[in-house]
């Protein structure tokens, strides 16, 4: 079976090389946005009135495809805010998830609310840009790095001030938790079969520091497993297709949330 994260890796690592020939590091380090103080999701996701989704905004993904191609990202995440999301994940990878920075910014033009860079993190210039195009917090995706490097990339994600939510899908792959990875987020989606199980998420809770904020993500479509996960201790859900799908994805959050709220 092939290998799509060594494939986005790979291809990430040539993409960023030929950014950073374009635009050096300090360049990034002189944008308005980079003295910024980013949001905490941390605090965000604890906040009275907010429902601990964390929404995603995503085109397309290789197991889905085409998810929506037409729809305006400051239109969407405007929606979700509105409307009680407690963060934004905003995809930037532009050749398999058909996103870019240039979301991401539109969107932190418009909502002040933290905002996740979505993408996958391999060295140090991509979470400078983070930074520089207003994002509160990175991905570190536990599959993709070793755990010298998850411990080096949270302590630079930190010292800028980014959170780091910290990508696992497997027990073995708790052993990368590092000081700075400040919330941990247990994906369902298996990154190397597509195969999607909630249950996932159960499992591997109870094996998380209690200090750590826990993140359910992917594959949910329905307010009751977000209320199963929230009494087993979740404190936030990052939910991308089943919105994204609707016509219309914000009016598809508003009428989640309101089943929500009223189980
Ligand atoms: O979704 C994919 O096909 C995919 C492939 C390779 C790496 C990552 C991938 N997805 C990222 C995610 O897991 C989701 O965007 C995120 O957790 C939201 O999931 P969902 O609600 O199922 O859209």
């Amino acid at each position: 079976m092939k290998n799509i994260l060594a494939e986005i890796t790979a291809h990430k690592a040539v993409e960023v090389a030929e950014r950073q020939k374009v635009r050096p590091a300090q360049e990034l380090e002189n944008t308005s946005m980079f003295s910024r103080t980013p949001l905490s999701l941390r605090s965000f996701l604890k906040q009275p009135g907010r429902n601990g989704i964390i929404a995603e905004f995503k085109r397309q993904s290789p197991s889905k495809g085409i998810i929506n191609d037409t729809a305006d990202v400051q239109d969407v995440t405007t929606t979700y805010a509105r409307h009680g999301a407690s963060g934004l994940s905003i995809l930037t990878d532009q050749n398999y998830f058909g996103g870019s920075m240039d979301d991401l910014q539109m969107a932190r033009a418009v909502n002040i609310i933290p905002i996740l860079r979505k993408d996958f993190v391999i060295g140090e210039y991509q979470i400078l840009e983070a930074k520089a195009i207003g994002a509160d917090v990175i991905l570190l995706i536990a599959e993709c790095l070793t755990k010298e490097e998850i411990k080096h990339l949270a302590e630079f994600a930190h010292n800028l001030g980014l959170e780091v939510l910290l990508e696992v899908h497997t027990a073995d792959q708790l052993d990368k938790i590092s000081p700075h990875t400040h919330l941990i987020g247990i994906n369902n989606r298996d990154l190397k079969t597509f195969q999607v199980d909630i249950y996932r998420s159960m499992e591997l809770l109870k094996q998380i520091p209690a200090e750590y904020s826990k993140v359910a993500e992917s594959g949910m479509d329905d307010p009751a497993t977000i209320v199963t996960l929230r009494n087993a201790g979740f404190d936030g859900f990052l939910i991308g297709e089943h919105f994204m799908k609707a016509e219309n994805p914000g009016a598809a959050f508003e009428s989640f949330t309101q089943k929500l709220a009223s189980l």
